[in-house]
């Protein structure tokens, strides 16, 4: 029989191609087959399709399939060009799941060994094949009729064209969705809102940003390697992730059958180039009377609430359990509509567990899946805790510099942002890996990447979360509020830099020396020369007690010991929001964040991890904050005494805010604050300690806010400093005072020729702590 002229054209092409006959035949007949023998679907964009297919299967498998002998004459018919069909990316596959029929086993897109598939319009209401072996036309074809699926010449919008080549998920819809034939999908919600509802009930939900415009270059999809494969479920022939509703969650038998029934299908699609897409299919709960479709709104809230708020912290955080969590998530929004209430009541009731359980307790709570167990695979170390954020921090976040809305709370606000104690975990080696980019361990946090490296050993840096501003706790009372900074406070009728006016502006009117900066940014010398010698010289040094010691009484209200003393500061005042200046003015330097190159680094003396500079620093450069979570002195004391061992780990001591302790007018007990960098902090918490001649000074700034009690603990260089120089600064502690240290005593190894750990007369500041 004559060979259709069509498809020895084909054969010719694909030869000019480098593609011989036997290679691209039986891939051709797997397409013919595929699109109802319609080769002009595979004439496209110059056979675009087949040299997909030819390039996946080389990239598949070394191995070439036999030849199939048959005559392509029955399978290449001609026909009038259909519509544009659609295309699907490959979908990566994150995970099989065994013992259950997977959707790629009974309704997933079909596909040939190549994983782009163009999708012809058809008219039929077959069921497809749902044998897996069987690679049979699409299934969805119905899904895809004309009305359902508006065809190329249809679509005005090119984003439109390209985000339904890019996984048209309603296409992996169930035999049951296919007699759809015609309908208009039941979408309640625009196009913007890009989420798609699907007959029957079925809905795509599509997350994560929005798809570029450039199709991606589809033989160039990126697979993870380390995901199980299984044969029956060939890779390029299964959705990325089949997540079926977690078994724990009691909703099982709602379900119904999932041998016979496919469960939520996820897929995820990414390019090299940056594309990715989710896609969550999930199937209605038959049998349900109270089935309803939950927004995406809903369930992405839902899913927040659920899993991202919780395990924050959690070292076995997996991204399927989060998928799990969402595919409940849906079935409890789905069969529950007082869902919100339920769910606000389960987290506050948690939150109550939580911050008044000890550290077993809360080991309990905190395990996966219900399981109360430690994961194996983690070393649970019973006494360091670590907080967790357990509720909406939205409200009472103190970003640095952060807005003037009102944040901060007085004490028993219930809409505090609050944090609860959990068990710390030791993680493993390479979770920490994840958990601190080597490129970065500011996570894209600070406008400047700091990277870690250890050229010692194998440890990496301890875990903790990166935030570049002080965070409250829960009872600290710091609140910037515009009507608070009045005109006395701030230099509205300034224009451009304030530095540059020959005279002081409002701003700086109550440091009584003017600016603290040069124009150059730097500290002024004479400034940053005074506040050294009033920390470093015991002549020079001027101490004030309180009369009612907040840290005294936090130890032992009952016998109140007298005030160790607190040390008087020069600070320096910046220009802020409501200020006229411009945002560059000289006036504003701690408020821009860390910009000067900055290493973390495993030191070779012993103190662990420590902090260097990559460039020369000039004297008086501001290198970064000293950053951590907003305690009040009674959380502080209440935090210590949990566990006592938290504070007196290797984790960075927490700062007293003590500067204006001695103010004639006391404070309130939420206005005695001071920063703990155990678990919430920056790259300050790597900065050593060296006795006395330290290359870094801390300084308090004021920012937002006139109150004196809150402010902010800046570091710059006390003299020039090298590039690759260890950034160090003097703690302050008195080696010689078991008591009342605010970390666990060191055996100083700061090499000063003043180490106090030497057992030389006292030359610094045993100060309250
Ligand atoms: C703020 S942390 C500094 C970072 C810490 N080296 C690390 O590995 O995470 C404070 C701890 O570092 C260690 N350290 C800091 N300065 C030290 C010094 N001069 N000598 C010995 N250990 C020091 C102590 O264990 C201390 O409790």
């Amino acid at each position: 029989m004559p060979v259709n002229p069509r498809v020895l054209k084909v054969f010719q092409t694909m030869g000019e191609m480098g593609f011989t006959e036997d290679v691209v035949k039986p891939i051709l007949k797997r397409l013919l087959k595929l699109y109802n023998k319609k080769i002009s679907l595979i004439e496209e964009d110059n056979y675009r399709v087949l040299l997909d297919a030819l390039l996946e299967e080389q990239e598949a498998s070394g191995n070439k399939k036999p030849v199939d002998e048959e005559s392509f004459e029955e399978d290449a018919q001609d026909e009038e060009p259909p519509p544009r069909p659609l295309k699907r990316l490959r979908p990566l596959r994150l995970r099989d799941q065994e013992g259950m029929v997977s959707p790629s086993s009974g309704n997933h897109c079909p596909q040939t060994n190549g994983t782009l598939l163009k999708q012809p319009k058809r008219e039929d209401t077959d069921p497809p094949s749902t044998s897996s072996t069987q690679r049979s036309p699409s299934p969805q074809h119905a899904a895809t009729s004309t009305a359902s699926q508006p065809s190329s010449a249809q679509r005005s919008s090119s984003q439109q064209q390209v985000t339904d080549r890019i996984v048209p998920s309603e296409q992996c819809l169930p035999q049951k969705q296919l007699v759809n034939k015609g309908k208009k999908p039941m979408s309640s919600q625009g196009p913007a809102r890009d989420k798609r509802h699907l007959a029957s009930g079925e809905k795509s939900i599509r997350l994560g940003s929005p798809l570029k415009r450039k199709l991606p270059d589809i033989s160039a999809l990126i697979v993870p390697k380390d995901e199980p494969v299984t044969e029956e479920m060939p890779l390029n022939e299964l959705p990325l992730a089949v997540i079926g509703p977690d078994s724990s969650n009691g909703n099982t038998a709602d379900l119904g059958d999932q041998t016979s029934m496919p469960s939520s299908n996820l897929e995820i699609a990414s390019s090299p180039s940056g594309e990715v897409k989710i896609s969550l299919s999930c199937q209605p709960l038959f049998g349900r009377p109270d089935f309803h479709m939950p927004t995406l709104d809903e369930l992405l809230k839902s899913v927040e609430e659920k899993s991202l708020r919780h395990k924050l912290l959690d070292p076995n955080f997996s991204l399927i359990q989060l998928m799990k969590d969402m595919c409940q998530c849906f079935v409890e929004l789905a069969t529950d509509s007082s869902h919100e209430s339920q769910e606000r009541g389960v987290i506050s009731e948690t939150h109550y567990e939580l911050k008044n359980s000890d550290a077993s307790t809360a080991l309990c709570l905190v395990g996966t899946d219900g399981n109360n167990e430690a994961p194996s695979d983690v070393s649970v170390d019973p006494e360091p805790q670590v907080p967790k954020l357990v509720h909406s921090l939205s409200k009472h976040v103190i970003p640095n510099g952060g807005d003037v809305n009102g944040f901060g709370s007085r004490s028993g606000d219930p809409e505090s942002c609050s944090l609860a104690v959990v068990p710390r975990y030791q993680t493993g080696r390479d979770e920490l890996r994840s958990l601190h980019d080597s490129n970065d361990i500011t996570k894209g946090e600070e406008v400047v990447e700091i990277p870690w490296v250890n050229e010692v050993n194998n440890e990496c840096p301890p875990s903790f979360h990166y935030i570049p501003g002080n965070l409250v706790f829960q009872n600290a009372y710091v609140k910037f509020t515009l009507s608070q900074i009045t005109e006395d406070h701030c230099c509205t009728s300034c224009i451009g830099n304030c530095l540059s006016s020959s005279s002081p502006c409002v701003c700086v009117a109550e440091t009584l020396y003017g600016f603290a900066y040069t124009p150059d940014g730097l500290l002024k010398d004479d400034f940053l020369q005074e506040c050294i010698s009033m920390t470093r010289d015991p002549q020079l040094q001027s101490i004030s007690s309180c009369m009612d010691c907040p840290l005294e009484r936090s130890r032992n209200e009952e016998m109140l010991e007298p005030c160790k003393g607190h040390l008087n500061r020069k600070f320096i005042k910046e220009c802020w929001r409501k200020c006229g200046c411009h945002k560059q003015c000289g006036n504003r330097v701690v408020q821009r964040g860390i910009r000067r190159k900055l290493q973390v680094f495993f030191t070779t003396d012993g103190k662990g991890w420590g902090l260097k500079t990559l460039e020369k620093l000039p004297k008086g450069a501001f290198v970064c904050e000293y950053i951590g979570e907003i305690l009040t002195i009674k959380e502080r004391h209440e935090r210590t005494m949990q566990n006592s061992s938290i504070t007196k780990t290797e984790n960075p001591p927490s700062v007293l805010l003590d500067a204006y302790w001695n103010l004639k007018e006391a404070l309130k007990d939420e206005e005695y604050l001071c920063l703990d960098a155990s678990f919430y902090s920056n790259v300050a918490r790597f900065i050593n300690h060296r006795c006395l001649d330290a290359n870094l000074i801390e300084i308090p700034v004021k920012i937002e806010t006139p109150d004196h009690h809150y402010y902010h603990l800046a570091f710059f260089t006390t003299r020039e400093v090298d590039a690759l120089e260890e950034l160090t600064w003097d703690y302050g502690i008195d080696f010689d005072d078991d008591n009342d240290q605010p970390f666990k005593k060191f055996q100083c190894k700061c090499g000063s020729k003043f180490c106090r750990n030497m057992k030389r007369p006292s030359r610094s500041r045993p100060l309250a702590r």
